[in-house]
């Protein structure tokens, strides 16, 4: 499914109108109409008291979202409700399809009143439908729209969004103050990022997509690049189906090789996990590099891996001096995960340097080796590393992007699909931004927001499970984007089935997510 921002749709709406030449009133009626569909969905399921007819507020604006509530109104009105509609602006201010409907409105005689601030008594609706801002809001509502905003919040009825909860980018998720809390938003004819993208995903509630007219030539016209991650989209862009197909006639050599680098004194769990995960996520081998003097206390931690202790002086920690053998080790194999639990130590980026260079499967940088990176770039040393004999995967979370980027952490929430879109472009890296939904970003500009996952799993280890899936993936043979978007939503879905066998999504561990993939 695609995601769009408001300019993408903005441009598909007027291919469908201007060049094939669906006439607009005919969209904002689907679209009204779809709005009101989902209303008496909703108010089916609480009858109004002593059997009266259910009583509907429709919040109407000035551009097409308030066009598309009065269509609402009127579908509402015909069905039996009792609705009256509040122009949060004059009514005679109203422009193009929004002023034709405000006439048909007014013909029909449907109950309206211009806003005034404390004039409405909000106890006597059963909901509320909110069409004052779409797509084409610009900052944050605008007084008197903000003080009715508040008002209908305060009031807490239901409420119906029309497109967008008025307030949200539909862009980044971010949300102004004031911005609609609704229960459910009907997306007309596509989602919106905003919708999907956190805080705009509390606003949004529950999100509908309704189909208003809009031919999939018009779609095709606009090249969106963004998508959800869901289980359709594994199927219909990766053909990928879970739990992953196997072949009948196969031994592990059919399912890769990875070597996983991580754990040092003090983190070895964080290695634990990712190879487990790698494991359970489907390779048929994988290897696991640990600094020499931990391989010991380590040997039958996991069973199914091969250990290998890399030269460490007898501490338990990574030195410099290991590059050459670790690269040596990955000869061979079909994936490399680098970086939970490694720790640092001095002179550890152009230990990253050789092992950029002396790698040649695909590779997953995470946790520790991304601070590396970071320091690299910072320095500017990245920037004459040069591009990698095959894919890298980078898989941060908000800090480690931040790190990366040069930019902070509320700089990054702000836009995240911006930052990891920027990011992967910029260095030819595909990016996995971790956090609730996901962002899976590649070179080629085509980015993923994931729909998996939930609270439960920020805990500590969650990632170390995610960068050995990944891996795993790889070493099975997927090329990057489809590795990490495979690997994103699978960690999610195995982190909701985990969660979905506890009382409490609180006392999730890592370890949880591992068994239940
Ligand atoms: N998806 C489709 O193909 C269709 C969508 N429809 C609906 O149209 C809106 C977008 O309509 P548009 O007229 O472009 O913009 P808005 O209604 O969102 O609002 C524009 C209006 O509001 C004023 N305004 C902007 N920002 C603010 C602010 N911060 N505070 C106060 N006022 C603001 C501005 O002056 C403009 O005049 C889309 O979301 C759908 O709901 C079509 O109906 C059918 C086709
Ligand atoms: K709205």
């Amino acid at each position: 499914m695609y995601l769009v921002t408001a300019e993408e749709m903005r441009r598909i709406d007027r291919y469908a109108i201007e060049t094939i030449g669906i006439p607009a009133m005919a969209l904002m009626e689907n679209a009204g109409r779809a709005v009101a569909d989902e209303v008496e969905k909703r108010q089916a399921k609480t009858a109004a008291p002593g059997g009266r007819p259910p009583r509907w507020l429709v919040l109407a604006g000035k551009g097409n979202n308030g066009g598309d509530g009065l269509v609402c109104a009127r579908h509402l009105a015909d069905r039996g409700y009792e609705v009256r509609i509040v122009y949060a602006v004059p009514p005679d201010t109203l422009t193009g399809e929004a002023a034709l409907q405000r006439d048909i409105a007014l013909r029909i005689g449907l109950a309206q009143e211009a806003y005034s601030p404390g004039a409405i008594d909000w106890e006597r609706w059963d909901g509320i439908v909110d069409a004052l801002l779409g797509t084409g809001t610009s900052g944050a509502p605008r007084e008197p729209m903000a003080s009715l905003i508040r008002e209908a919040n305060g009031s807490k009825r239901p409420i119906v969004a029309i497109d967008v909860p008025s307030g949200l980018d539909s862009d980044t998720g971010a949300v102004a103050e004031p911005c609609i809390r609704a229960s459910v938003t009907v997306a007309l004819a596509l989602p919106k990022i905003g919708l999907l993208a956190y805080p705009g995903a509390d606003a949004a509630g529950e999100v509908v997509v309704r189909a208003i007219g809009i031919p999939e030539a018009a779609v095709r016209s606009e090249n969106v690049r963004t998508f959800v991650l869901a289980k359709a989209s594994l199927r219909d862009r990766f053909d990928v189906t879970l739990p992953l197909a196997r072949k009948a006639n196969s031994h592990k050599g059919t399912y890769g090789h990875a070597l996983i680098v991580a754990g040092s004194r003090g983190m070895s769990g964080a290695g634990l996990l990712c190879t487990r995960a790698a494991l359970r996520a489907g390779c048929g081998l994988v290897t696991w590099a640990v600094p020499e003097a931990m391989a010991a206390s380590l040997t039958g931690s996991v069973p199914e891996a091969m250990l290998f202790g890399a030269a460490d002086a007898g501490l338990g920690e990574w030195r410099g001096t290991s590059a050459g053998e670790v690269a040596a080790k990955a000869a061979g194999k079909q994936a490399v995960v680098a970086g939970p639990g490694l720790g640092r130590w001095p002179g550890d980026t152009q230990w990253l340097h050789k092992l950029w260079h002396g790698v040649d499967a695909p590779l997953v940088l995470d946790a520790d080796a991304l601070n590396m990176v970071a320091e690299a770039i910072a320095s500017g040393e990245f920037a004459v590393w040069g591009p990698r004999k095959a894919e890298t995967i980078v898989t941060p979370h908000p800090g480690e992007m931040a790190r990366l980027c040069g930019e902070s952490v509320a700089e990054i929430e702000r836009d995240r699909l911006g930052a990891a879109r920027g990011l992967a472009a910029r260095y030819g890296l595909h990016v996995v931004l971790k956090g609730a939904r996901t962002v899976v970003a590649s070179p080629n500009g085509t980015a993923w927001v994931n729909t998996t996952g939930n609270a439960g799993m920020a805990t500590g280890g969650a990632g170390d499970v995610l960068a050995g899936i990944v891996g795993s993936l790889l070493a099975q043979g997927f090329e990057a984007e489809k590795a990490a978007a495979v690997g994103v939503y699978w960690h999610g879905a195995a982190g909701d089935l985990a969660a979905a066998g506890r009382s409490s999504i609180g006392s999730l561990l890592a370890g949880d997510i591992v068994e239940a993939l």
